[in-house]
């Protein structure tokens, strides 16, 4: 199950990085008495989250062994995600706004997995028998307090799916049609879906390759929808990724992916003509080229200032793209931001331009930049509202 999908800056679900069982005091005054029970179980079984993962999927398996084929061969990247997820639902059971918009998504991203409607309460009931070997209060009132809270989760899911169901394949068969090696481990890779594909610029989608079954990573688009229908995506091969390796190693013409529904909501709000401040650090520049395109489309003419950043020139690999771009549009503004041995990063590069408060701010790349540009952001008078990103949790993986 995947993690939170694109949010903005300030919603809570993806600011802390990794803690997901820390509870959130700051939202005690709020909470109803389901909240409070879920929240105070989090907290107990956060020491122990590693063996409560382990249990929820021993009991998983050994209780339903037909579901151990949805998920990959190897565990380990899978391994807390499932849990993780619905964690952070139960974790804003409140906040129906957010629990509504993260559930729709991840139950539409489900059908790739084969997940149907029935075995949602065979993930409940393993969910809650892990949750109360480890948590040190468990009575009936806690029991209660999670068996609403799962049937609220799982009902807002499986209707998502369903509802797509109707309007949209589950997964899409893309053809590899093109494969350019831009660096030694850095590749865009271009497909053809096997039916019309529906996103908006600065989504992502997730994708899994003929060598690694059943592992799906994230990416995202790195145009905006083509008349042609081709998608492309910027892969970087990481150490121990095996995806991303594939990808720019072995990957070539007339390979077949799958791809899954489009996810994410960093894309450009059309209702208004603020400019638009985009960080793009290393292969994270995809989706600001995917922005820019958008806005050109449209015919807007609003400032939009793309800083780009990359560990060494070399590693600028999109620059000429970028400054194709600026060429072509005088409302476009490309700055490319080489680090220099550390010392100035992507982020730091913006404070010596502005003023900023009028702009949306658009952040994307590494998880440790995204933190530090967001927190930049606000510094420079951009309210958080207004920044978007995508979520932490899915860029880890992403790396994959
Ligand atoms: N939608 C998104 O947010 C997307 C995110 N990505 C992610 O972007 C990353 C790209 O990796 P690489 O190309 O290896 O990037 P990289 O590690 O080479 O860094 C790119 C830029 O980010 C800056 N940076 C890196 N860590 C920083 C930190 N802690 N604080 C401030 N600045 C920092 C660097 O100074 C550099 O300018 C991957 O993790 C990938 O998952 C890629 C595509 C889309």
């Amino acid at each position: 199950m995947d993690a939170p999908t694109t949010t903005p800056a300030d919603n809570g679900t993806s600011g802390g990085g990794g803690d997901w069982f820390a509870p959130r005091p700051e939202l005690a005054q709020q909470d109803s008495p389901d909240a409070v029970l879920i929240r105070r179980t989090m907290a107990e079984v956060g020491p122990v989250a590693d063996k409560v993962t382990s249990y929820f999927y021993a009991l998983l398996f050994v209780r339903h062994p037909e579901l151990r084929s949805l998920f990959p061969a190897a565990m380990d990247t899978q391994r807390d995600r499932l849990l993780k997820a619905l964690l952070t639902a139960a974790e804003h059971i409140d906040n129906t706004e957010v629990l509504v918009a993260y559930l729709q998504n991840l139950g539409r991203g489900h059908g790739k997995y084969g997940t149907r409607a029935e075995h949602y309460p065979a993930v409940g009931e393993c969910l809650i028998g892990a949750l109360s070997r480890y948590a040190s209060v468990w009575d009936a009132e806690t029991e209660a307090a999670w068996v609403r809270t799962y049937t609220t989760i799982s009902q807002v899911m499986i209707d998502a799916a369903a509802s797509d169901e109707l309007r949209a394949p589950a997964w899409w068969y893309a053809e590899v049609v093109s494969h350019e090696l831009r660096t030694r481990d850095i590749a865009v890779v271009t497909v053809r879906p096997d039916q019309p594909y529906p996103f908006l610029a600065g989504q992502y989608t997730s994708l899994e390759t003929p060598w690694w079954p059943r592992i799906w990573r994230h990416y995202s688009f790195a145009s905006a929808p083509r008349s042609d229908g081709l998608l492309s995506f910027h892969v970087k091969a990481v150490p121990a990724g095996w995806v991303s390796n594939a990808l720019v190693h072995r990957a070539r013409p007339g390979d077949i992916l799958r791809l899954g529904p489009p996810a994410g909501s960093m894309t450009v709000d059309h209702s208004t003509d603020s400019g638009l401040l985009c960080l793009g650090g290393g292969t994270g520049i995809a989706p600001i080229k995917a922005l820019v395109e958008d806005v050109a489309e449209r015919g807007e003419r609003r400032p939009v200032e793309v800083f780009y950043g990359a560990r060494s020139d070399h590693d600028l690999y999109d620059i000429d793209t970028m400054l194709r771009l600026q060429q072509s549009h005088p409302w476009l503004e490309v700055r490319p931001v080489v680090d220099r041995n550390g010392l100035i990063q992507l982020p730091d590069a913006i404070r010596s331009f502005g003023p900023w408060y009028e702009y949306d701010a658009y952040v994307s790349g590494p998880p440790g930049m995204i933190r530090s540009g967001v927190d930049v952001l606000r510094a420079s008078g951009i309210p958080s509202a207004r920044i978007r990103h995508d979520a932490l949790e899915e860029l880890v993986t992403a790396g994959g």
